[in-house]
């Protein structure tokens, strides 16, 4: 299925906007597995289990699995989702953007190799280096536009003829990239103006939208300045607060929790 269909079912049947975090910090996992000689793996399944039906999405970062030399964990968890929870969209956070002939192998690596059905990319190589993706109408193509950081606003801010680069970066990628249907935007929880901002120039184009938790962005104002008139339109994504809520032998319990209270919290402000 179309990322963009799975992601819209997925909001419906688990009536969630929440976007599931896996970054795996093996320091962090409960003591019973780190000694497991497949700790990332399990960890991970563990939590996925216990979550997939409060969420809307999975985003595992890749980076985290990288330089732990968890690659091939990455590839068992992502076939996992695919058998288990299939419906479950899974986002690659992986930020890619390189010159064309590169961008057709990290299209390899995260639908062929990782079978993602979504990828994170920096839109600022452009878009010949973007196309590759795009042209994956099935897969979701997900651009930073402003980033949850602090430093976000030294570069994506800036004054480029009246108005900040990141509604250029919105309001190109909506109007000229989309012609698929298959681009969202990263737009951070700790910057909601500018998430109101971003919305107002994209019309239902999804927004994938970090911060919420451990980086202290505000559940209320994103859903007020984020979601589109039909209540969807986001993917709430949470790592740290999520994973890590229980250090003991009943960590997924305290996953699926901090899950389902982020998921109630969501739908709280939700207009429908
Ligand atoms: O602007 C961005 C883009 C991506 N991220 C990623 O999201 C998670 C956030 O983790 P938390 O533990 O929920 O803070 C992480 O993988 C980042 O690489 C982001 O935070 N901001």
């Amino acid at each position: 299925m179309h990322f963009m269909q799975s992601l819209q079912a997925a909001w419906i049947r688990n009536n969630s906007l929440v976007c599931v975090g896996l970054d795996p910090e093996p320091a962090k996992f409960p003591v019973h597995l780190q000694q497991h000689p497949d700790a990332v793996f399990e960890f991970c399944r563990t939590i996925i289990d216990a979550t997939a039906d409060l969420a809307c999405s999975f985003k595992p970062q890749i980076a985290h699995f990288a330089a732990l030399r968890a690659d091939d964990a990455l590839e068992r968890l992502i076939a996992h989702i695919h058998a288990k929870h299939p419906g479950i969209p899974v986002i690659l956070d992986a930020k890619r953007g390189d010159i064309g002939s590169t961008a057709q192998h990290y299209v390899s690596e995260a639908f062929d190799r990782y079978a993602a059905d979504a990828v994170t990319l920096n839109p600022y190589l452009g878009r010949d280096s973007v196309q590759p993706f795009l042209d994956r109408a099935d897969k979701g193509v997900i651009l930073l536009c402003h980033t949850s950081n602090p430093g976000a606003a030294d570069l994506q801010d800036l004054d480029v003829g009246g108005k900040p680069l990141y509604q250029h970066v919105a309001q190109i990628i909506a109007r000229d990239w989309n012609t698929h249907g298959n681009c969202a935007l990263v737009t951070g929880a700790t910057w909601p103006e500018q998430l109101a901002e971003v919305r107002a120039l994209v019309g239902d184009v999804p927004l994938l939208v970090p911060g919420i938790g451990a980086q202290g962005g505000d559940v209320e104002a994103v859903v007020r300045n984020g979601c589109t008139a039909d209540g969807t339109g986001l993917m709430i994504s949470s790592s740290r607060a999520i994973l890590y809520a229980g250090k003991g032998e009943d960590f997924a319990e305290a996953a699926r929790k901090a899950a389902l209270d982020l998921r109630d919290s969501i739908n709280h402000y939700r207009k429908r």
